[in-house]
Protein backbone atom coordinates (compact mmCIF):
# COMPACT_ATOMS: atom_id res chain seq x y z
CA UNK A 1 0.00 0.00 0.00
CA UNK A 2 1.89 3.05 -1.04
CA UNK A 3 0.85 6.06 1.30
CA UNK A 4 0.82 9.63 0.77
CA UNK A 5 1.04 12.51 2.77
CA UNK A 6 -2.90 13.47 2.58
CA UNK A 7 -3.88 9.90 3.90
CA UNK A 8 -1.25 10.99 6.97
CA UNK A 9 -3.15 14.22 8.02
CA UNK A 10 -4.78 14.27 11.12
CA UNK A 11 -8.14 16.38 11.35
CA UNK A 12 -8.46 19.11 13.58
CA UNK A 13 -11.76 20.45 15.02
CA UNK A 14 -10.25 24.23 14.37
CA UNK A 15 -7.62 27.14 15.13
CA UNK A 16 -5.77 26.64 18.65
CA UNK A 17 -6.54 30.30 20.06
CA UNK A 18 -6.08 29.60 23.98
CA UNK A 19 -2.12 29.64 25.34
CA UNK A 20 -1.26 25.92 26.67
CA UNK A 21 -0.55 25.82 30.08
CA UNK A 22 2.78 24.10 28.40
CA UNK A 23 3.86 27.19 26.66
CA UNK A 24 5.98 28.95 29.37
CA UNK A 25 8.16 25.88 29.61
CA UNK A 26 7.81 25.09 25.51
CA UNK A 27 9.03 28.94 25.13
CA UNK A 28 12.90 28.09 25.32
CA UNK A 29 12.71 24.56 22.94
CA UNK A 30 14.44 24.55 19.91
CA UNK A 31 13.28 21.37 17.78
CA UNK A 32 15.72 18.95 18.55
CA UNK A 33 15.48 14.96 17.97
CA UNK A 34 13.37 15.22 21.36
CA UNK A 35 11.55 17.56 20.91
CA UNK A 36 9.26 18.34 17.97
CA UNK A 37 7.64 21.79 16.86
CA UNK A 38 4.03 22.28 15.77
CA UNK A 39 4.83 21.66 11.85
CA UNK A 40 6.98 19.59 11.99
CA UNK A 41 6.91 15.51 11.01
CA UNK A 42 8.17 12.05 11.33
CA UNK A 43 8.92 10.11 8.73
CA UNK A 44 6.91 7.00 7.32
CA UNK A 45 9.84 4.90 6.24
CA UNK A 46 13.07 5.22 7.75
CA UNK A 47 15.76 3.57 5.46
CA UNK A 48 17.13 5.43 2.47
CA UNK A 49 16.03 3.35 -0.22
CA UNK A 50 12.28 3.50 0.94
CA UNK A 51 12.28 7.21 0.70
CA UNK A 52 14.42 7.94 -2.74
CA UNK A 53 11.71 5.23 -3.91
CA UNK A 54 9.36 8.31 -3.56
CA UNK A 55 11.48 10.91 -5.62
CA UNK A 56 9.79 14.04 -3.52
CA UNK A 57 10.78 17.23 -2.36
CA UNK A 58 11.29 16.67 2.05
CA UNK A 59 8.15 18.44 2.30
CA UNK A 60 6.11 15.85 0.68
CA UNK A 61 7.31 12.77 1.87
CA UNK A 62 5.07 10.54 3.74
CA UNK A 63 5.01 11.53 7.08
CA UNK A 64 2.89 11.41 10.87
CA UNK A 65 2.25 14.53 12.89
CA UNK A 66 4.43 14.71 15.76
CA UNK A 67 2.45 14.20 19.18
CA UNK A 68 3.15 16.51 22.28
CA UNK A 69 2.61 19.61 23.88
CA UNK A 70 1.78 22.23 21.69
CA UNK A 71 2.14 26.33 22.19
CA UNK A 72 -1.65 26.92 21.51
CA UNK A 73 -5.01 24.65 22.43
CA UNK A 74 -8.28 24.20 20.81
CA UNK A 75 -9.84 23.86 24.02
CA UNK A 76 -10.53 26.43 27.07
CA UNK A 77 -9.52 23.53 29.65
CA UNK A 78 -12.09 25.32 32.56
CA UNK A 79 -15.27 24.25 30.09
CA UNK A 80 -13.88 20.62 29.42
CA UNK A 81 -15.33 17.47 30.40
CA UNK A 82 -13.42 14.45 29.40
CA UNK A 83 -14.64 10.78 29.17
CA UNK A 84 -12.62 7.55 28.95
CA UNK A 85 -13.81 4.12 27.84
CA UNK A 86 -12.02 0.60 27.67
CA UNK A 87 -13.05 -1.93 25.05
CA UNK A 88 -12.01 -5.33 24.26
CA UNK A 89 -9.79 -7.86 25.77
CA UNK A 90 -7.85 -7.09 28.75
CA UNK A 91 -4.08 -5.84 28.27
CA UNK A 92 -1.52 -4.73 30.73
CA UNK A 93 -1.63 -1.60 31.07
CA UNK A 94 -5.29 -0.24 30.74
CA UNK A 95 -4.90 1.23 34.40
CA UNK A 96 -1.56 3.19 33.73
CA UNK A 97 -3.54 4.90 30.54
CA UNK A 98 -6.31 5.80 32.72
CA UNK A 99 -4.20 7.34 35.47
CA UNK A 100 -2.01 8.75 33.03
CA UNK A 101 -4.67 10.27 31.06
CA UNK A 102 -6.50 11.74 34.60
CA UNK A 103 -3.53 13.04 36.11
CA UNK A 104 -1.98 15.05 32.43
CA UNK A 105 -5.41 16.79 32.26
CA UNK A 106 -6.01 17.56 36.05
CA UNK A 107 -2.49 18.48 36.40
CA UNK A 108 -1.58 20.43 33.73
CA UNK A 109 -4.58 21.26 31.93
CA UNK A 110 -6.42 21.72 34.92
CA UNK A 111 -9.27 19.95 33.60
CA UNK A 112 -12.13 19.53 36.47
CA UNK A 113 -14.11 16.68 35.06
CA UNK A 114 -13.33 13.31 33.84
CA UNK A 115 -15.96 10.72 33.46
CA UNK A 116 -14.91 6.56 33.33
CA UNK A 117 -17.65 5.23 31.35
CA UNK A 118 -18.29 1.58 32.91
CA UNK A 119 -17.75 -2.08 30.51
CA UNK A 120 -16.54 -0.33 27.09
CA UNK A 121 -19.22 0.72 24.79
CA UNK A 122 -22.30 -0.06 27.09
CA UNK A 123 -21.29 2.59 29.04
CA UNK A 124 -22.49 4.66 26.62
CA UNK A 125 -26.02 3.56 26.03
CA UNK A 126 -28.86 4.67 27.55
CA UNK A 127 -29.36 2.29 30.46
CA UNK A 128 -26.07 2.79 31.92
CA UNK A 129 -24.81 6.57 30.73
CA UNK A 130 -25.55 7.54 34.15
CA UNK A 131 -22.90 4.57 35.33
CA UNK A 132 -20.21 6.64 34.70
CA UNK A 133 -18.14 7.13 37.53
CA UNK A 134 -15.63 10.20 38.00
CA UNK A 135 -12.18 9.97 37.98
CA UNK A 136 -10.23 12.23 39.93
CA UNK A 137 -6.09 11.96 41.23
CA UNK A 138 -7.04 10.27 44.24
CA UNK A 139 -9.31 8.18 42.70
CA UNK A 140 -6.53 6.81 40.29
CA UNK A 141 -3.38 7.31 42.68
CA UNK A 142 -2.67 3.39 43.02
CA UNK A 143 -4.43 1.47 40.47
CA UNK A 144 -1.52 0.93 38.27
CA UNK A 145 -0.62 -1.68 40.40
CA UNK A 146 -3.23 -4.16 39.47
CA UNK A 147 -4.27 -5.78 35.92
CA UNK A 148 -7.25 -5.10 34.15
CA UNK A 149 -9.37 -1.89 34.13
CA UNK A 150 -11.25 -0.13 37.05
CA UNK A 151 -13.50 0.62 34.66
CA UNK A 152 -14.32 -2.90 33.08
CA UNK A 153 -14.66 -3.70 29.48
CA UNK A 154 -16.88 -5.79 26.71
CA UNK A 155 -17.75 -6.77 23.47
CA UNK A 156 -20.75 -5.98 21.33
CA UNK A 157 -21.75 -3.30 18.83
CA UNK A 158 -24.15 -0.38 20.67
CA UNK A 159 -25.96 2.16 18.75
CA UNK A 160 -24.27 4.88 17.62
CA UNK A 161 -26.92 7.82 17.88
CA UNK A 162 -27.69 6.33 21.02
CA UNK A 163 -24.04 6.71 22.11
CA UNK A 164 -23.39 10.49 21.00
CA UNK A 165 -26.35 11.18 23.16
CA UNK A 166 -24.53 10.07 26.10
CA UNK A 167 -21.32 12.40 25.01
CA UNK A 168 -23.84 15.60 24.68
CA UNK A 169 -26.12 14.82 27.67
CA UNK A 170 -23.11 14.20 30.20
CA UNK A 171 -21.40 17.24 28.53
CA UNK A 172 -18.29 15.33 26.79
CA UNK A 173 -15.60 17.45 24.78
CA UNK A 174 -13.40 14.47 24.63
CA UNK A 175 -13.55 11.02 24.31
CA UNK A 176 -10.55 8.90 24.87
CA UNK A 177 -10.81 5.32 24.00
CA UNK A 178 -8.48 2.50 24.70
CA UNK A 179 -9.28 -0.24 22.89
CA UNK A 180 -8.15 -2.85 20.22
CA UNK A 181 -8.43 -3.08 16.54
CA UNK A 182 -12.19 -3.21 17.72
CA UNK A 183 -11.98 -0.35 19.69
CA UNK A 184 -10.40 1.85 16.88
CA UNK A 185 -13.19 0.76 14.71
CA UNK A 186 -15.58 2.00 16.95
CA UNK A 187 -14.31 5.33 18.01
CA UNK A 188 -13.99 5.96 13.95
CA UNK A 189 -17.85 5.04 14.07
CA UNK A 190 -18.55 7.14 17.10
CA UNK A 191 -16.52 10.12 15.43
CA UNK A 192 -18.55 9.85 11.93
CA UNK A 193 -21.75 9.95 14.13
CA UNK A 194 -19.85 12.88 16.07
CA UNK A 195 -19.34 14.64 12.86
CA UNK A 196 -22.35 14.18 11.34
CA UNK A 197 -24.17 16.02 13.77
CA UNK A 198 -21.69 18.96 13.49
CA UNK A 199 -20.55 18.58 17.14
CA UNK A 200 -17.05 19.76 18.50
CA UNK A 201 -16.21 16.55 20.66
CA UNK A 202 -12.56 15.02 19.96
CA UNK A 203 -12.51 11.60 19.61
CA UNK A 204 -8.67 9.81 20.35
CA UNK A 205 -7.82 6.45 20.00
CA UNK A 206 -5.18 4.69 22.30
CA UNK A 207 -4.49 1.63 20.92
CA UNK A 208 -4.02 -1.60 22.63
CA UNK A 209 -3.46 -4.96 22.06
CA UNK A 210 -1.80 -8.14 23.28
CA UNK A 211 -1.37 -9.28 20.35
CA UNK A 212 0.23 -6.27 18.98
CA UNK A 213 -1.74 -6.75 15.62
CA UNK A 214 -2.20 -2.88 15.07
CA UNK A 215 -0.23 -1.06 12.53
CA UNK A 216 1.20 2.01 12.58
CA UNK A 217 2.85 1.36 15.91
CA UNK A 218 6.03 0.23 17.02
CA UNK A 219 4.80 -2.29 19.31
CA UNK A 220 1.38 -1.71 20.82
CA UNK A 221 1.10 -1.38 24.86
CA UNK A 222 0.96 -4.60 27.25
CA UNK A 223 2.24 -6.29 24.72
CA UNK A 224 5.74 -6.50 25.94
CA UNK A 225 3.97 -7.70 29.68
CA UNK A 226 2.23 -9.79 27.90
CA UNK A 227 5.10 -11.98 26.07
CA UNK A 228 7.17 -11.78 29.52
CA UNK A 229 5.22 -13.75 31.38
CA UNK A 230 4.02 -16.26 28.52
CA UNK A 231 7.62 -16.80 28.47
CA UNK A 232 7.49 -18.31 32.36
CA UNK A 233 4.72 -20.72 30.80
CA UNK A 234 7.05 -21.71 28.38
CA UNK A 235 10.32 -21.86 30.84
CA UNK A 236 8.19 -24.40 33.03
CA UNK A 237 6.73 -26.65 30.28
CA UNK A 238 10.70 -27.20 28.87
CA UNK A 239 11.20 -28.38 32.50
CA UNK A 240 8.22 -30.61 32.99
CA UNK A 241 9.00 -32.05 29.48
CA UNK A 242 12.55 -32.44 29.42
CA UNK A 243 11.95 -34.35 32.77
CA UNK A 244 9.71 -37.07 31.47
CA UNK A 245 10.26 -39.82 28.93
CA UNK A 246 8.79 -38.75 25.84
CA UNK A 247 8.15 -35.51 26.99
CA UNK A 248 6.08 -33.00 24.72
CA UNK A 249 5.45 -29.42 26.25
CA UNK A 250 2.91 -27.63 24.56
CA UNK A 251 2.04 -23.67 25.30
CA UNK A 252 -0.86 -22.17 23.55
CA UNK A 253 -0.97 -18.40 23.55
CA UNK A 254 -2.88 -15.69 22.51
CA UNK A 255 -2.58 -14.28 18.81
CA UNK A 256 -5.85 -14.46 17.03
CA UNK A 257 -4.56 -13.61 13.42
CA UNK A 258 -0.53 -12.81 14.53
CA UNK A 259 2.09 -14.58 16.31
CA UNK A 260 3.86 -11.64 18.12
CA UNK A 261 3.53 -13.26 21.86
CA UNK A 262 4.01 -16.85 20.64
CA UNK A 263 7.31 -15.45 18.37
CA UNK A 264 8.87 -12.63 21.35
CA UNK A 265 7.62 -15.48 24.07
CA UNK A 266 9.66 -18.49 22.14
CA UNK A 267 13.04 -15.95 21.80
CA UNK A 268 12.72 -14.73 25.49
CA UNK A 269 12.37 -18.45 26.49
CA UNK A 270 14.78 -20.11 23.74
CA UNK A 271 13.19 -23.13 25.15
CA UNK A 272 11.13 -24.25 22.35
CA UNK A 273 12.08 -26.32 19.31
CA UNK A 274 9.11 -25.47 17.07
CA UNK A 275 6.35 -22.53 16.99
CA UNK A 276 3.50 -21.96 14.80
CA UNK A 277 1.93 -18.81 14.34
CA UNK A 278 -1.23 -17.89 12.33
CA UNK A 279 0.88 -16.19 9.32
CA UNK A 280 2.56 -19.32 8.61
CA UNK A 281 0.72 -22.74 7.50
CA UNK A 282 1.59 -26.00 8.27
CA UNK A 283 0.88 -29.84 8.04
CA UNK A 284 0.51 -32.65 10.25
CA UNK A 285 1.11 -35.16 8.25
CA UNK A 286 3.48 -36.80 5.61
CA UNK A 287 7.05 -37.04 5.68
CA UNK A 288 7.98 -33.47 6.18
CA UNK A 289 4.81 -32.94 8.16
CA UNK A 290 4.78 -31.39 11.94
CA UNK A 291 3.89 -34.74 13.52
CA UNK A 292 6.66 -36.19 11.69
CA UNK A 293 9.20 -33.31 13.20
CA UNK A 294 7.39 -34.08 16.81
CA UNK A 295 9.11 -37.67 16.59
CA UNK A 296 12.06 -37.30 15.54
CA UNK A 297 12.84 -34.31 18.92
CA UNK A 298 11.47 -37.15 20.85
CA UNK A 299 13.15 -39.95 19.27
CA UNK A 300 16.87 -37.96 19.26
CA UNK A 301 16.06 -35.55 22.23
CA UNK A 302 14.21 -37.20 24.41
CA UNK A 303 11.43 -34.16 24.28
CA UNK A 304 9.87 -31.33 22.34
CA UNK A 305 8.42 -27.98 23.17
CA UNK A 306 5.91 -26.22 21.47
CA UNK A 307 4.71 -22.90 21.46
CA UNK A 308 1.28 -22.18 19.36
CA UNK A 309 -0.32 -19.24 19.14
CA UNK A 310 -3.95 -19.57 19.29
CA UNK A 311 -4.97 -18.70 15.57
CA UNK A 312 -2.25 -20.81 13.69
CA UNK A 313 -3.57 -23.77 11.79
CA UNK A 314 -6.75 -22.91 11.64
CA UNK A 315 -7.13 -24.97 8.04
CA UNK A 316 -6.29 -27.98 10.29
CA UNK A 317 -9.58 -28.15 11.59
CA UNK A 318 -11.91 -28.52 8.72
CA UNK A 319 -9.15 -31.14 6.86
CA UNK A 320 -9.96 -33.33 10.53
CA UNK A 321 -13.93 -33.24 10.34
CA UNK A 322 -14.31 -30.92 13.66
CA UNK A 323 -17.05 -29.46 11.87
CA UNK A 324 -17.92 -27.53 14.99
CA UNK A 325 -15.15 -25.22 14.33
CA UNK A 326 -15.84 -24.46 10.74
CA UNK A 327 -19.17 -23.11 11.48
CA UNK A 328 -17.06 -20.97 13.97
CA UNK A 329 -19.46 -18.18 14.39
CA UNK A 330 -18.40 -14.97 16.03
CA UNK A 331 -18.59 -13.24 19.22
CA UNK A 332 -19.95 -10.66 20.49
CA UNK A 333 -18.32 -8.19 18.13
CA UNK A 334 -17.80 -9.60 15.60
CA UNK A 335 -14.56 -11.46 16.07
CA UNK A 336 -14.44 -15.28 14.45
CA UNK A 337 -14.35 -17.72 17.02
CA UNK A 338 -11.23 -19.73 16.67
CA UNK A 339 -10.66 -23.02 16.64
CA UNK A 340 -8.81 -24.81 19.58
CA UNK A 341 -5.40 -25.43 18.13
CA UNK A 342 -3.67 -26.71 21.03
CA UNK A 343 -6.01 -29.59 21.79
CA UNK A 344 -5.90 -30.76 18.56
CA UNK A 345 -2.21 -30.42 18.41
CA UNK A 346 -2.31 -32.30 21.87
CA UNK A 347 -5.30 -35.09 20.67
CA UNK A 348 -2.90 -36.04 17.14
CA UNK A 349 1.08 -35.83 18.90
CA UNK A 350 -1.10 -38.36 21.11
CA UNK A 351 -2.14 -40.51 18.56
CA UNK A 352 0.49 -40.30 16.43
CA UNK A 353 3.61 -40.63 19.19
CA UNK A 354 1.57 -43.62 20.98
CA UNK A 355 0.88 -45.21 17.39
CA UNK A 356 4.82 -45.27 16.90
CA UNK A 357 5.77 -46.74 19.94
CA UNK A 358 6.62 -43.55 22.14
CA UNK A 359 3.54 -43.13 24.04
CA UNK A 360 4.13 -39.54 25.43
CA UNK A 361 3.85 -37.58 28.58
CA UNK A 362 2.14 -34.48 27.74
CA UNK A 363 2.29 -31.16 29.38
CA UNK A 364 0.01 -29.07 27.53
CA UNK A 365 -0.96 -25.52 29.18
CA UNK A 366 -3.16 -22.22 28.08
CA UNK A 367 -2.21 -19.50 30.01
CA UNK A 368 -4.31 -17.05 28.19
CA UNK A 369 -5.97 -15.16 30.56
CA UNK A 370 -3.21 -15.18 32.93
CA UNK A 371 -1.16 -13.83 30.00
CA UNK A 372 -3.27 -10.96 29.58
CA UNK A 373 -4.54 -9.91 33.31
CA UNK A 374 -1.28 -9.26 35.13
CA UNK A 375 -0.26 -5.57 35.82
CA UNK A 376 2.51 -3.61 33.48
CA UNK A 377 6.21 -4.22 33.46
CA UNK A 378 8.17 -1.36 34.52
CA UNK A 379 8.95 -0.73 30.67
CA UNK A 380 5.04 -0.99 29.54
CA UNK A 381 4.38 1.26 32.17
CA UNK A 382 6.63 4.14 31.20
CA UNK A 383 4.98 3.18 27.30
CA UNK A 384 1.45 3.81 28.65
CA UNK A 385 2.39 7.03 30.39
CA UNK A 386 3.69 8.65 27.55
CA UNK A 387 0.93 7.39 25.68
CA UNK A 388 -1.18 8.86 27.98
CA UNK A 389 0.43 12.05 27.67
CA UNK A 390 0.23 12.22 24.33
CA UNK A 391 -3.54 11.63 24.17
CA UNK A 392 -4.33 14.33 26.32
CA UNK A 393 -1.52 17.23 23.66
CA UNK A 394 -3.46 15.55 21.45
CA UNK A 395 -7.22 16.15 22.15
CA UNK A 396 -6.45 19.81 24.01
CA UNK A 397 -5.18 20.70 20.22
CA UNK A 398 -7.88 19.91 18.81
CA UNK A 399 -6.90 16.90 17.04
CA UNK A 400 -9.84 14.24 16.52
CA UNK A 401 -10.55 11.21 14.32
CA UNK A 402 -6.89 10.12 15.12
CA UNK A 403 -5.05 7.53 17.51
CA UNK A 404 -1.50 8.17 19.31
CA UNK A 405 0.95 5.75 18.86
CA UNK A 406 5.00 5.33 19.15
CA UNK A 407 6.49 4.79 15.31
CA UNK A 408 10.19 4.33 14.76
CA UNK A 409 10.77 5.72 18.62
CA UNK A 410 8.73 8.33 18.35
CA UNK A 411 5.18 9.58 19.25
CA UNK A 412 2.67 10.21 16.51
CA UNK A 413 -0.51 11.31 15.79
CA UNK A 414 -2.45 8.35 13.60
CA UNK A 415 -5.04 8.93 11.63
CA UNK A 416 -7.80 6.45 12.88
CA UNK A 417 -8.37 5.48 8.85
CA UNK A 418 -5.21 4.30 8.88
CA UNK A 419 -5.33 2.33 12.87
CA UNK A 420 -8.02 0.57 10.99
CA UNK A 421 -6.58 0.18 7.53
CA UNK A 422 -5.13 -3.23 7.81
CA UNK A 423 -3.35 -5.65 10.71
CA UNK A 424 0.10 -6.06 11.70
CA UNK A 425 1.68 -9.53 11.38
CA UNK A 426 4.67 -11.42 11.37
CA UNK A 427 5.95 -11.06 8.32
CA UNK A 428 7.36 -14.98 7.10
CA UNK A 429 10.42 -13.15 5.46
CA UNK A 430 11.10 -11.11 7.68
CA UNK A 431 14.02 -10.65 10.69
CA UNK A 432 11.41 -11.61 13.56
CA UNK A 433 10.68 -15.04 11.92
CA UNK A 434 14.17 -15.48 10.77
CA UNK A 435 15.51 -15.42 14.53
CA UNK A 436 12.62 -17.66 15.33
CA UNK A 437 13.78 -20.45 12.79
CA UNK A 438 17.26 -19.75 13.68
CA UNK A 439 17.01 -19.90 17.42
CA UNK A 440 14.61 -23.28 17.22
CA UNK A 441 16.25 -24.56 14.16
CA UNK A 442 12.82 -25.68 12.50
CA UNK A 443 12.46 -25.43 8.87
CA UNK A 444 10.54 -22.78 7.33
CA UNK A 445 7.65 -24.99 6.42
CA UNK A 446 6.21 -28.00 7.61
CA UNK A 447 4.67 -30.25 5.20
CA UNK A 448 3.36 -29.35 1.78
CA UNK A 449 1.52 -26.50 3.40
CA UNK A 450 0.31 -23.97 0.83
CA UNK A 451 2.71 -21.01 -0.12
CA UNK A 452 0.96 -17.65 1.02
CA UNK A 453 0.51 -16.55 -2.68
CA UNK A 454 -1.75 -19.36 -3.11
CA UNK A 455 -3.19 -19.05 -0.19
CA UNK A 456 -3.81 -15.00 -1.33
CA UNK A 457 -4.78 -15.76 -4.59
CA UNK A 458 -7.69 -18.65 -3.27
CA UNK A 459 -9.10 -16.33 -0.70
N1 LIG B 1 -16.75 -1.76 12.93
C1 LIG B 1 -17.16 -1.43 14.17
N2 LIG B 1 -18.02 -0.43 14.36
C2 LIG B 1 -18.45 -0.09 15.59
N3 LIG B 1 -18.03 -0.70 16.73
C3 LIG B 1 -17.16 -1.70 16.60
C4 LIG B 1 -16.67 -2.13 15.33
N4 LIG B 1 -15.80 -3.15 15.51
C5 LIG B 1 -15.76 -3.35 16.84
N5 LIG B 1 -16.56 -2.50 17.49
C6 LIG B 1 -16.78 -2.45 18.94
O1 LIG B 1 -15.57 -2.10 19.61
C7 LIG B 1 -15.50 -2.77 20.86
C8 LIG B 1 -14.16 -3.47 20.97
O2 LIG B 1 -13.99 -4.41 19.92
P1 LIG B 1 -13.44 -5.90 20.18
O3 LIG B 1 -14.30 -6.59 21.17
O4 LIG B 1 -13.24 -6.54 18.87
O5 LIG B 1 -12.06 -5.67 20.92
P2 LIG B 1 -10.76 -4.90 20.47
O6 LIG B 1 -10.94 -3.45 20.74
O7 LIG B 1 -10.40 -5.30 19.09
O8 LIG B 1 -9.70 -5.43 21.51
P3 LIG B 1 -8.90 -6.83 21.51
O9 LIG B 1 -8.80 -7.34 20.11
O10 LIG B 1 -7.56 -6.49 22.07
O11 LIG B 1 -9.66 -7.72 22.42
C9 LIG B 1 -16.66 -3.73 20.95
O12 LIG B 1 -17.64 -3.19 21.81
C10 LIG B 1 -17.13 -3.82 19.51
O13 LIG B 1 -18.50 -4.08 19.39
O1 LIG C 1 -11.96 -14.53 25.51
P1 LIG C 1 -12.03 -13.16 24.99
O2 LIG C 1 -12.20 -12.10 26.01
O3 LIG C 1 -12.98 -13.01 23.86
O4 LIG C 1 -10.61 -12.81 24.39
C1 LIG C 1 -9.87 -13.60 23.53
C2 LIG C 1 -9.14 -12.76 22.54
O5 LIG C 1 -8.60 -11.60 23.11
C3 LIG C 1 -7.32 -11.33 22.59
O6 LIG C 1 -6.40 -11.52 23.60
C4 LIG C 1 -7.21 -9.94 22.15
O7 LIG C 1 -7.48 -9.15 23.29
C5 LIG C 1 -7.11 -12.37 21.47
O8 LIG C 1 -5.81 -12.80 21.35
C6 LIG C 1 -8.01 -13.46 21.90
O9 LIG C 1 -8.46 -14.20 20.80
MG1 LIG D 1 -9.43 -7.05 18.33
Amino acid sequence: MTLHLDDLRVRRLGECRYDSPFSEMLSTKQTSPHYVAEGDRVLLEDTVSMLAEHSLPPGRVPSFEAAGPRRKIYFDPARVTAGIITCGGLCPGLNNVIRGLVQELTVHYKVKRILGFRNGLQGLTAEHRNDAIELTPDRVRDIHNAGGTILGSSRGGQDADEMVDSLVLRGINILFVIGGDGGMRAATFLSKAIRARGLDIAVIGVPKTIDNDLPFTDQSFGFQSAFARATDFISSVSIEAAASPNGVGIVKLMGRHSGFIASYAALAANAADIVLIPEIPFALGGADGLLAHVEQHVRSKGFVVIVVAEGAGQDLFEEHGLPQHNGRGTDASGNVKLGNIGELLKESITAHLTAVGLAPAMRYIDPSYAVRSIAANAYDSVYCLRLAHAAVHAAMAGRTEAAVARWRRRFVHVPLSLMTSRGNQVDPDGDLWMSVLETTCQPARFGSAPDRGELNRAS
